[in-house]
């Protein structure tokens, strides 16, 4: 099955009267694996924010469009329903409701009604995932994310990626507090999604991730645009030499979005 496209074109963001994206191009295909690195405040995370359709961030300009599908016009869930997904960086504790019953609900919503998962089906292939992600089985049971620990978190964000199944997914930072095994395992979750009907979208500052997950492109965000485009080479030199000799190529004083280009 051939996968969904998701096209981002000159995308402005502000918050709170702030400009913060200042015309982000990026198109990220169904089969591909993109990474965007960047250092901290050039709007890695706003990104994934507005694309998801996050209230507090503005769109004031430029267009997102998944299978030439309008993003902008939908509503948050409808963009969940259409396909796309985020691994958020501080994933949220929901208490009252648990991690199954959220599981099971969200991706129903994807489905119509009278075709909803079959329960015993669900729960074999959550416990399959909960396997796979090394996840004590007791935490389907519990409160969304509450009292997980990071690293908990983190992996049940891949727990839901892997049941959700969705056409673009966008994973922010999901290294971050993951010590080295959970690092591996992780990985490995997101690898099992590789397919032509999956892309994704890895926000890291790490090359450390890359060397488990081999993105085909890497991306370079400053001042809340994408200023260098490459492969996983990229990465590596990032983590070698840093940004500075991006800054000098490209003339850039400040990385932040604060600054103007
Ligand atoms: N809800 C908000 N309210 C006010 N300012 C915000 C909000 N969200 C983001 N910002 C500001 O927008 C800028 C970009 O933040 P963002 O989180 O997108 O950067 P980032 O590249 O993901 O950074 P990091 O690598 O540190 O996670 C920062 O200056 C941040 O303070």
């Amino acid at each position: 099955m051939a996968g969904s496209t998701l096209e981002i074109k000159d995308l402005h963001v502000e918050i709170e009267g702030k400009q913060i994206l200042k015309g982000v191009n990026l198109t990220i295909n169904g089969g591909e694996f993109h990474a965007v690195m960047g250092p901290n405040g050039t709007g890695k995370s706003t990104l994934a924010s507005a694309i998801m359709g996050h209230p507090k961030y503005e769109i004031t300009g430029g267009s997102i469009h998944l299978d030439g599908k309008d993003v902008l016009e939908m509503e948050v869930d409808e963009r969940a329903q259409a396909g796309l997904f985020l691994a958020m960086q501080y994933p949220s504790e929901i208490s009252g409701v648990t991690n199954s019953d959220f599981l099971r609900s969200s991706i129903n919503s994807r489905r119509e009604e009278g075709d909803e998962i079959n329960l015993m089906k669900f729960i074999k292939e959550m416990d399959g995932n909960m396997d796979e992600l090394e996840m004590d089985k007791n935490m389907a049971q519990r409160y969304l994310n509450e009292g997980f620990s990071g690293g908990e978190k983190k992996r049940n964000e891949i727990l839901q990626l892997m049941m959700l199944k969705p056409e673009i997914a966008i994973l922010d930072e999901i290294d971050s507090g993951l010590d080295i095994d959970a690092l591996k395992v992780v990985s490995k979750g997101i690898n099992k999604m590789r397919d032509e009907a999956f892309g994704c979208l890895i926000i890291t500052h790490y090359q450390r991730l890359l060397d488990y997950i081999t993105p085909d492109k890497v991306h370079v965000m400053m001042q809340g645009r994408v200023v260098k485009s490459g492969g996983p080479e990229l990465a590596k030199r990032l983590e070698e030499e840093g940004y500075d000799w991006i800054k000098q190529e490209l003339g850039i004083e400040d990385e932040t979005v604060g600054q103007e280009a």
